[in-house]
């Protein structure tokens, strides 16, 4: 029997992007609503309870009204906003960054996809800090980059056209106060919140996240080696997640003109005297990081091959 979706938001980058990767998908069918009553409280009352699945593409304050108006036991949410990444009572939607999450998933109701840079971070270092090959301990530094799309439809017109037509490189979070860091605090295990160094640049997506590791002073740390096949041996069953083992690449680009993509690439990369290490991952925004990662929690909540629609 096919299942009825719900993408509210849908005429955002992400929910453009979801209902993209699900365009010809028999075991679905989506309701939709016309362009005057999307915001509508009655018509998207209506559409929320009435699905099977719903999908929340929408900034946090709306994604938690959406939430309130969801009133029907039946309706499965998956949420791709900030609001729900760290509340208890939501399956955090990585299912693959610790074991027994692609399970959690399958029988959530309620289930909250990770934000993009939380998705590199947290591939990277949850596995690590279980393994007890990094500490949990540690002020880590986290520095990443961004397509231009991560910032929604604001920054794309921005960066397109408004006043931002001339941007070739923006740092932000200037404050210390990024909304993923308790994301990537809380799913990590660590004891001290990361600093947070984020930046876009002029690509429409693609997104590197780094975190440098002096280990050479690091407590408890182990050698690149040991890391990268414990990361291997962590993701070995994945089609999703690919940890690289060959010698390390000269560069890694993003293209301004980068093709879409669902996976998640991961590398270890060690310093000739063993003194440091440089972890990075690589994906799309707009792919892992937003509407692949929500396509997957789809495909693992209906009982379906998690890789259905996804761009590997
Ligand atoms: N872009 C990305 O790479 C990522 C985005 N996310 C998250 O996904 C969510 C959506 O982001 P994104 O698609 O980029 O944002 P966009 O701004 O591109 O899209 C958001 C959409 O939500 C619509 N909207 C706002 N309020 C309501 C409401 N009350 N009812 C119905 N629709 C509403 C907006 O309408 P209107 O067109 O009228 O403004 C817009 O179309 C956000 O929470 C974002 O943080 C998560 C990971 C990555
Ligand atoms: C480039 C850019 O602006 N990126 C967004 C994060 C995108 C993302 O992961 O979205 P959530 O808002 O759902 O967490 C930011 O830093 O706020």
């Amino acid at each position: 029997m096919t299942k009825s979706i719900f993408i509210d938001g849908a005429s955002g980058t992400t929910g453009l992007e979801i209902a993209d990767r699900l365009a010809g998908r028999a075991e679905f069918t989506l309701i939709t609503l016309d362009d005057d009553k999307r915001k509508d409280p009655a018509a998207k009352r209506e559409a929320l309870n009435d699905a099977d699945f719903v999908i929340l593409c929408l900034p946090d304050d709306a994604a938690k009204e959406a939430v309130a108006m969801t009133t029907s036991s039946h309706t499965r949410i998956i949420d791709a906003s900030t609001a729900h990444r760290v509340n208890p009572n939501w399956a955090y939607g990585f299912p693959e960054y610790r074991t027994g999450q692609h399970e959690r998933i399958a029988n959530a109701r309620l289930v909250s996809n990770p934000g993009c840079y939380p998705t590199g971070f947290l591939g990277l270092v949850a596995p690590l800090v279980a393994a007890g090959l990094i500490p949990a301990d540690w002020p880590y530094s986290v520095n990443a980059v961004s397509g231009y799309s991560g910032g929604g439809k604001a920054l794309i017109e921005r960066f397109e056209g408004g006043d931002g037509a001339d941007i070739g490189f923006r740092t932000y979070g200037l404050d210390l106060n990024h909304k993923h860091v308790a994301e990537m605090q809380q799913h990590a295990g660590l004891g001290l919140a990361p600093i947070f160094s984020p930046a876009v640049v002029r690509a429409f997506r693609g997104m590197v996240v780094e975190i440098p590791l002096p280990i050479s002073v690091m407590p408890g740390s182990d050698d690149p080696d040991e890391m990268r096949a414990a990361l291997s041996l962590h993701y070995a069953k994945s089609p999703v997640v690919k940890v690289h083992e060959d010698a390390p690449p000269a560069e890694l680009l993003i293209r301004a003109d980068q093709a879409p993509s669902d996976r998640l690439d991961l590398y270890v990369l060690g310093s000739p005297d063993g003194a440091q290490v440089r972890l990075l991952a690589m994906l799309d925004n707009l792919g892992k990081g937003a509407s692949g990662a929500a396509v997957q929690n789809l495909n693992i909540m209906a009982g379906l091959d998690e890789t259905i629609g996804l761009r590997l």
